[in-house]
Formats: C-alpha cells, structure tokens, sequence
C-alpha cells in the first residue's frame, strides 16, 4: 500500500488591476508548505497545509518532472500501472505543466522521451508499446487520434479492467513518433476562449501509453519460471479541464455549457476523492461510476496503480477561494492508498486472452442482445480456463523438478543399492566362517568336556562361547585394543564395501571397546521399521526399492500420458481457433449485407417515387377518387419505405430486433405491392375507357381529354400516356425484382445468422468438453503428484532404513570379528595347553586328544 504523491504548483502571477487586490494577503511556499499571510508577513491561522512538494513560482517543468513523476514513470517500465494527473482551476497552469511550453518540456514530453531512453537501456527484454489519446468533451469520449471515433463508450471485464472501447491505439516504436502523434491530437482538442483563458481546455484529456515488455530469451527457454512473464503496464497522463465560476469566465452558449459538464465532473472527482479519504471502514461506495473520467480512473484512485497529483494553483489574491478548494481536494487526495503491483502475465495465458478477447467481441457481434448473458458465460469461462492452464502450468513445474530430484534419488539408491549387496555378499561370507569357526570350537569343547581334567571344566574355557560373560569378554579382549594403531573400523562405513577390508577387518583388530559392549544389547534396540532381521531386511529392502521403482515408472508413464493429453489440447484450441477465425470473416460478410440492403432500398425508394410522381402528373384533381387513391398509396409506399430503411439500419446495429420485425416489413411490402398493381389497373382501365369514349369525360381527372391535355392532339396524348404506362410498368417490374432479390437476401441471412448460431452452440459445447478435459487431466496431475509424494515418503523411510541396515552390519562385523579373534586366542591358549599337558604326561595328553 502506498499513498499518492500530491504536490502543489504555484503559477506565476498575470498582472491584475488594483480593485482586485481586496484584503492584502498573498501565499507563502516555504518548502514543502503553502500558507496564507498578510500583507505585512503575519500568517492566517488555519490556512497552511504542507505536501509532498509545493512548487513556487519559479518552478520549471523539469524539476516537477524530476521530483515528481519521475519514479512513477520508471516504474511504468518496470510492469507498475501509473496515473499522472493535473488538477486546478481553469488558467492556474495545468497544460503547461502537462505539455509544457516551447522551451520547456512538459510531463508528457518528458516521460515519452525517458521511457524510450530507459527501454533502450534494457537489453535483455523486449517491449511493445502503444498510445492512445482521448478527451471527455460534454461528458463524451473522443478519440483525439481519430476524429471519426466520437461518443466512445467505455466497457468493462475481468482481463481489461475498464476500457474505452474503439479507441485507436498507435504502436510506436520511438519518442518523436509518439510526440507527432500527440501533435496531430491536440489539432482535435477543445479550446475556448474564456476570460479567464485565451487557450482554455474545453475537455479532460487522457494520454495513454500501455507497455508490454517481456524477456527475450523467454521463447527459448523451455521452463515456466516468472521471468517468462508478459509485463502490461498503463501509463495515464491526464489534463484535466479547470473549475471555473461563470462568473468570472463570462461563460455564455457553449461556454456556458461546456463550463458546466466539466464543473460537474469535477465535483464527483472531488466526491470520489472525499470517499477514499474517509478511510476503508467509513468509506462505503465509492461514486466511480458517476461520470466518465472517475470511471477511467478508477484503478489510479485506490487502485492498482502508482499515483502523481499535481494541483496548481493561482497565486492572485482574486482567486483565493479557488486555490483554497484546490488545497482542501489536495489535501484529502493525499490520504489516499493505493495498492501497486507488477502486472505479469505468463506469455502463454496473454496469447490466449488476448484471443478470448477477440472471441469474446466476436461473439457479441453475432449475438446482439444475447450478448450480455453469453458475455458473461464466456468471462467465466475464459476466467477458468485461465486458472486452468496457469494450474497446469505450475503442476508441469512441479512434475518436472521431482522427475529431477527422483532421477537423482534414483542414482543414490542404485549407488547404495551396490555397496549393500558387496556388503551382503560379504556379510554371507563371514557367517559362514563364523559357523564352521563355532561348530569347530563346539567341535573342541566336546572333546573338553569329554576328557578327565577338572582345569577344562573352568572359565578360561568358557570364556569365549557366545553366552559369556560381557563383562569377562570385554575385560579379556582389552589388551588388543592397546595392540596396532591401524584401526579396521573406517570413518564412514558406507564407503566400505571392498573385500580388502574386510580382511582388513576380520583379522583381529578393534579400536573400541565401547562399540563392542554394545553388541550384546542390540536386540533390545528399538528397531523403527518393525522387527527386521538382517538377512530378510536386505531382501525386503531390494524388494521395496524394486516396488518403489515400478511406482516410479508407472507415475512417468502417467505423466506421459498427460503430456500427450495436453498436447491433443493445444491442437484443438488451434482448431477452434482457425473455425472462429472463419466465423469472423462470415460476421464481416453478413455485416455488409443489411448496408447493401439498405443501400438497394434507396434506389427502390427513389424510383417508386418517380412512379409516384409521374402518376400524379396524369392526375391533376387530387380530389378525384384516382387522386385520392394515388395519393394514399404513395403516403403507405413511403411509409414502407421509411419502415423498410428504419428495419435495416437497425439491422446493422441490432440483429435480433430486425429478425422480429422481418415478418412485418415483409407483410409491407405484399400490401405495397397489391396496391401498386390494382393503381396500374385502374390506369389500364382508364386508357380504354379514353380511348372508347373520346369526348367523353376523362376517369382520372374528370375533364375531358382536350382540356386534360391543354390542347394536345389525343392521339399524341395517348402516345405519351401508352410510354409513360410503359415506363411505369417498366420501373415496377423492377422494383419488384428488388424487393424479390431484396428477399431473398434477407433470407440468405437469416440462414447465415442461424449457421453461425448453431456453429457458436458447438464451438461452446466443444470448449466445454476441453474445459472438462482440462479439469480432468489437473485431477489426474492432482494424483499423480500425490503419488509422487507418498513415493517420496517411501523413498525416505527407505534412506532411514538403510542407514540403520548399516549401522546393524557395522556392529555385527565388530563383534564378528571380535569373536573371531576370541576364539583365535582361545585356540592358541587351547593348543599351549595341550602342548603343556603333552609335556607333562604325553600319554595322558593323547588319550584325552583322542590321538
Ligand atoms: N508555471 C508557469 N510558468 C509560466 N507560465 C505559466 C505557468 N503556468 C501557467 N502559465 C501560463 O498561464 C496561462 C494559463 O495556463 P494553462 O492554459 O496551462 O492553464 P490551465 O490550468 O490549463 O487552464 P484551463 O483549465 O482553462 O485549460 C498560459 O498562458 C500559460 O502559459
């Protein structure tokens, strides 16, 4: 949360005449404060208020630029929304400071140029950027960049935020392209002439730059992290029209007018401004949407953006009520907090929004009134989807660091998977020794205890069998530990797994007696695993480490699967998209056909008009039953020919509404077309009758021939009336060839309009059943990383296992080979003795050797 940066500028004075001088104060800017004082120096109680910056008179567009916006439109580069806006009763020095003067920049200027300088200097990201220029005239959106697009509404979704919709939007690739750009836009502007003002800004205008940057090395490289981000930034730098009072300005007709759109607009700035500084609790809604220039910027006030005010001021003691209504609304806007971040989006996801956006408008199109309903389905879908893919995205991350970290588990476990199998290998080699070793040493005792001498019967003998004494055992093995310096027990135990030392260690030697004492206790050991022995756990463990193995193939193979999956995804999405790109060149084609209705219509009014015309020449007694007749029916052709007109146009802007009176306009054109076709009779009928009866009085106006015709010879009279008859016939039979074409156009696009809705309905049905396979594969990539962990789990308590298997082999090998070389100093003291006992009685010693 940060709070917008608020600074005050004081503009230099104008001259003004002495009767405006009233009271004597003038203002006072002592660093970053702005008080009121008396002439004579004294200052006014109550009227002081400090801000980020207060700007004298002597100021200059550089160094507002400087110290104001500056970082603000940096950070614009760097992803941040920004909103610079310039704030102030009217000729207070708003557009000089937002466009400066000839010879001294203004901020616009300025931040153009800087951000190029500052995208130059980043070599390692590439940018897009784009302007746009708008004014809110009278409380309607302009284009400044192009003249024809007037009264733009503004629109509103999930991706853009709010927009104004149909605003032209320049991609520039350097600052002097932007500048003449701007050039060309001012041309379009609101100024007026005001008292107050020569040049005065008839309109807030809004200079937008959108910056998209992203890395250039993000296509190449093939993980998801953040720096493959797209980074879109809004900058707005905004003039805003000034408050005035009709008064002062001698405002009058448009003036007068546009005076009073820009105060009210003004006024709920300022209610805006005074909502957000009541704090979050307080606050409750916010007006946003009371006026056109809160609605654009909503995001810079209280939003996701970085915010500048620049409120200038007068410093005339003329104006003081106005500069203190400036000071009070700057005041409270510097309460405000605004909430900036980084807009990134993944480079994929942008792609894809910025299709959804086409669809989306697209749709709209096509759908007329349905659009809100289908606007707000496809926002949700498009939103899901969004979530989706960013959801796949992460988990395809996440799959892929754990097939890395398993790959390398993989490794270790089949690195120590080998020194445990040398180990067992060895381990089985010493168990055979130590039984042939115990069953010869039982081997020997037998034949003690079989002989005659007591002495045998006694401890020394007894000493080395396994059930001894620990305490005697220790306590006689405890000269070897005094013996070599060489130790057989290595530092690290798993990196012993050669047979060298194992020999090594089997020869007799311990270094500590300590870890031999604790052989006898380590059946009470707590084992963590369950009872594990040391044969079957070195099986199980292969067997587990096996199972673990199958789990993991299984668990790639998944992935896999998903992979594939997906990729079938991406083709249909490319699929959908080449069929809407088709149903975006029938909408074009189907757009074009109510204009050229229209267009045919005309001419069919212009010609029925002729007929009309021509027909009423023949009738000059508008009373007479024919002129009645004519004259009805030309008022009903023309009311079907305005209904006709009205029903395309509408058309072109409302499909469905022209569907439902389609029936009606049709019904029109029978009625038209019935009357035309008995007036043309009834002529006929005429004709004869003239021709039968000469002198006699003429149907139509009811004189006779001669005086019908001023004086024309019948026959000539009848020629004229026959070509003129012809004509008519002519004229009608086209007319309804047209209307019949027309028809048929109409019919034409009907069924074009049904085709795309069916085609709309299974485009939708079919990104349904993507979205649904979308969620399933997330379920299944859900799974599988739950797999993947319990795998891991597995995996550890697996290393657990391990360590203690090695520990055990490290302490049955000690006290393998400490009984080993017992049972060798048994038998060298065993074999003394019986040398000894051969001395002394050699046939004593031979009987009890058996030899
Ligand atoms: N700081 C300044 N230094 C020099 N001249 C200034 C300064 N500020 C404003 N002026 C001059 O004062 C006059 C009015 O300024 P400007 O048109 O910028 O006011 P404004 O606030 O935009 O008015 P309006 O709201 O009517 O458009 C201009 O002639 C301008 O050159």
């Amino acid at each position: 949360m940060e709070k917008i940066c608020v600074a005050i500028r004081v503009r230099p004075p104008v001259i003004v005449s002495e009767d405006t001088t009233i009271n004597g104060t003038y203002w006072k800017v002592e660093e970053n404060r702005i008080s009121l004082h008396k002439s004579h120096g004294s200052p006014i109680s109550g009227v002081s208020y400090a801000f980020d910056h207060v700007f004298d008179e002597s100021c200059t567009n550089s160094r507002v630029y400087e110290l104001l916006t500056k970082d603000l439109i940096l950070a614009a580069v760097d992803g941040f929304n920004g909103t610079v806006f310039a704030y102030g009763q009217t000729s207070s020095g708003k557009t000089f400071t937002m466009n400066g003067s000839q010879n001294d920049g203004g901020i616009i200027h300025r931040a153009v140029k800087d951000i190029f300088e500052k995208i130059h200097m980043i070599s390692e990201r590439e940018f897009l950027i784009r302007v746009s220029y708008m004014e809110i005239y009278n409380e309607e959106i302009n284009d400044l960049f192009a003249v024809e697009n007037q009264k733009l509404p503004i629109h509103e979704s999930l991706e853009r935020g709010v927009f104004v919709a149909g605003l032209k939007e320049e991609i520039v690739s350097n600052g002097e392209q932007v500048l003449k750009l701007i050039e060309g836009g001012e041309v379009n502007r609101h100024f007026g002439e005001t008292n107050m003002n020569a040049r005065s800004s008839r309109s807030h205008t809004i200079f937008r730059m959108v910056i998209e940057s992203k890395r250039k090395d993000a296509n190449s490289s093939s993980d998801y992290s953040s720096s493959d981000a797209v980074r879109v930034s809004v900058l707005n730098l905004v003039d805003l029209a000034g408050s005035e009072r009709i008064a002062k300005t001698g405002a009058g007709g448009v003036r007068l007018k546009e005076g009073k759109y820009i105060n009210k607009s003004l006024m709920i700035l300022g209610n805006v401004i005074n909502k957000l500084s009541e704090g979050a609790k307080q606050r409750g809604h916010i007006p946003y949407r009371d006026s056109k220039l809160t609605r654009i910027l909503q995001p810079a006030l209280g939003g996701n953006a970085k915010t500048s005010i620049i409120c200038t001021v007068a410093p005339e003691e003329l104006h003081i009520e106005e500069t203190k209504g400036t000071l009070q609304f700057a005041s409270r806007a510097k309460r405000i907090t605004n909430c900036a971040q980084v807009n990134e989006i993944l480079s994929d996801a942008a792609l894809l929004k910025r299709q959804k956006l086409e669809i989306e408008e697209l749709r709209k199109k096509l759908q007329g009134s349905r659009a809100e309903v289908l606007e707000q389905e496809i926002l949700k879908l498009r939103n899901d989807m969004l979530k989706y893919e960013l959801e796949r995205e992460k988990l395809e991350m996440e799959l892929k660091e754990e097939r890395k970290s398993h790959k390398e588990r993989d490794q270790c476990i089949k690195e120590q998977q080998m020194k445990i199998d040398n180990l067992s290998t060895s381990a089985s080699f010493s168990d055979g020794d130590r039984n042939s070793i115990q069953n010869a040493g039982r081997q020997i005792l037998k034949e003690e205890f079989s002989g005659s001498n007591s002495v045998f019967k006694n401890d020394v003998f007894r000493t080395p069998t396994l059930k001894a004494d620990s305490n005697a055992f220790v306590g006689k093995r405890s000269n070897y530990s005094r013996l070599p310096d060489f130790s057989p027990l290595p530092d690290n135990y798993s990196n012993v797994a050669d047979e060298d030392t194992w020999l090594k260690m089997n020869k007799g030697f311990i270094a500590d007696l300590d870890s031999i004492q604790m052989t006898p206790a380590r059946k009470v050991q707590s084992f963590p695993f369950g009872d594990v022995t040391l044969g079957s756990s070195t099986e199980d463990y292969k067997v587990e480490v096996q199972n673990l193995k199958r789990q993991l193939e299984l668990a790639l193979e998944e992935k896999n699967e998903l992979e594939k999956k997906h990729l079938e995804q991406l083709q249909l999405n490319d699929h959908l998209m080449g069929e809407i790109s088709e149903l975006k060149h029938e909408a074009v084609v189907i757009r074009e056909i109510p204009q050229r209705l229209c267009e045919s219509m005309a001419s069919c009014r212009d010609t029925y008009k002729d007929v009309l015309l021509t027909l009423q020449s023949f009738v000059p007694d508008g009373d007479s039953s024919i002129g009645k007749f004519l004259s009805t029916t030309s008022e009903i052709g023309l009311t079907l020919f305005s209904n006709l007109e009205k029903r395309f146009s509408m058309a072109m802007d409302d499909h469905k509404s022209f569907n439902e009176n389609d029936s009606l306009v049709q019904e029109n054109c029978e009625v038209l077309s019935e009357r035309l076709k008995s007036t043309i009779t009834s002529l006929a009928l005429a004709e004869k009758l003239a021709v039968q009866n000469k002198e006699e009085k003429n149907p139509i106006c009811g004189s006779t021939y001669k005086e019908c015709t001023l004086g024309e010879e019948p026959a000539s009279w009848k020629e004229k009336l026959g070509s003129e008859l012809g004509a008519i016939k002519e004229k009608l039979q086209a007319l309804e060839k047209e209307l019949e074409h027309n028809n048929q156009l109409l019919k034409d696009s009907r069924e074009r309009h049904d085709t795309m809705e069916r085609d709309y309905w299974l485009l939708k049905e079919e990104r349904d059943s993507l979205l649904e396979k979308v969620s399933e594969s997330s379920q299944n990539l859900a799974a599988v990383a739950l797999q993947k962990e319990n795998i891991l789990k597995d995996l550890n308590i697996e290393a657990e296992r391990r360590k203690y298997l090695e520990k055990e082999i490290k302490q049955f090998s000690v006290a393998f080979a400490s009984r080993q070389r017992s049972f060798m100093s048994f038998q060298g003291e065993f074999l003394s003795k019986v040398e000894k006992l051969r001395a002394q009685s050699p046939i004593a010693a031979s009987e009890s050797l058996g030899c």
